[in-house]
């Protein structure tokens, strides 16, 4: 391997359903968007870094890009076609179950223009659904609807090529060092990013009963004494009343306990270490109405 360190964004396009975001995901190896965060260098929400020792990698979120039927739709065009103008490469996903169809035609018509500066590479996702003679035709129908730079089929579900597909993207990047030192996403500090990744969490599937009660201190990050590959995170979760307390928790506590799996795993990601999570749930009553408590609330 070469000690060319390589930097850069990258986007993927495709109709709706295509694949796009699970495919980011497989790439970044977890969620880790932290969907509110602009990066400096761009205008566009981060949905993930990948990092490698040789490249990072910044995959940001694109709008879709519609039929203009309208005025809006035509100015929205125009932020899509920006995006792509601003990222070093384009992916352009077209799921290996369905045809390619005027869909796929009229957003491969928009990058022509694009792939004259900027590389696009042609992915053929959900290879797992279709048998290999099935993906061929795919592959084969792409090439012969766009000058593409690459051609790659790829399964984000099982894995499949999602290495190659990332070594592609990569090798387009031009040589730059790391955008996000240490995996950073904003200038927030990481126990912040960390303390609402297990708010998310904390919140998935109980919103409607705890729309605003619930919120996270992050009290403590430190490496595990004698080990540099293990990081020590101690948070409490508070809510208003008792009673949301049992709903965080759950039978036996099996609930937050999912909760801190969940968060764990995005938390790792976020910061590419490996991380174990010490999660408490506190009662601070009517918190959202007391200054002093909202202060050490981080409020
Ligand atoms: N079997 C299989 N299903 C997949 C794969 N990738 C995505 N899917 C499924 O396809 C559907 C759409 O995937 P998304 O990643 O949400 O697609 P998208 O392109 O981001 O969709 P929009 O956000 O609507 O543009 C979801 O139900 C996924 O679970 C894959 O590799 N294999």
């Amino acid at each position: 391997m070469s000690d060319t360190h390589r930097s850069g964004f990258a986007c993927f396009v495709g109709r709706p359903n295509a694949g796009k975001s699970t495919l980011t995901n497989a790439l970044v190896g977890g969620k880790v968007a932290i969907t509110s965060s602009k990066p400096q260098t761009t205008r566009h929400a981060i949905r993930g870094i990948v990092h490698r020792p040789d490249a990072q990698l910044v995959i940001v979120d694109t709008p879709g890009l519609h039929r203009p039927r309208t005025l809006l739709g035509e100015r929205l065009n125009d932020v899509v076609r920006q995006t792509w103008s601003e990222v070093d490469v384009v992916g352009f996903c077209a799921p290996a179950d369905q045809k390619v169809g005027p869909g796929d035609k009229f957003i491969l018509g928009e990058l022509v223009k694009v792939a004259r500066k900027t590389p696009v590479i042609g992915v053929v996702t959900k290879t797992d659904l279709v048998p290999p003679e099935q993906v061929a035709a795919q592959l084969l129908a792409l090439q012969e609807a766009f000058d593409f730079a690459e051609l790659v089929p790829v399964s984000a579900k099982d894995g499949y090529q999602v290495g190659t597909l990332a070594d592609l993207l990569v090798a387009r990047l031009p040589e730059g060092p790391a955008l996000y030192p240490g995996g950073e996403l904003t200038d927030e500090p990481e126990a912040v990013l960390v303390g609402e990744l297990i708010r998310e969490a904390a919140l998935e599937g109980v919103r409607d009963e705890l729309p605003h009660s619930i919120a996270v201190t992050v009290e403590e990050m430190v490496p595990r004494e004698g080990r540099d590959d293990l990081l020590d995170v101690h948070a409490f979760v508070f809510v208003e009343r008792p009673s949301q307390k049992g709903i965080i928790l759950g039978h036996r506590g099996e609930r937050l306990k999912q909760v801190g799996t969940v968060a764990r795993q995005q938390i790792e990601a976020l910061l590419g270490t490996r991380v174990y999570l010490d999660l408490h749930v506190k009662v601070a009553k009517d918190w959202q109405r007391d200054p002093r408590q909202l202060r050490r609330l981080g409020f």
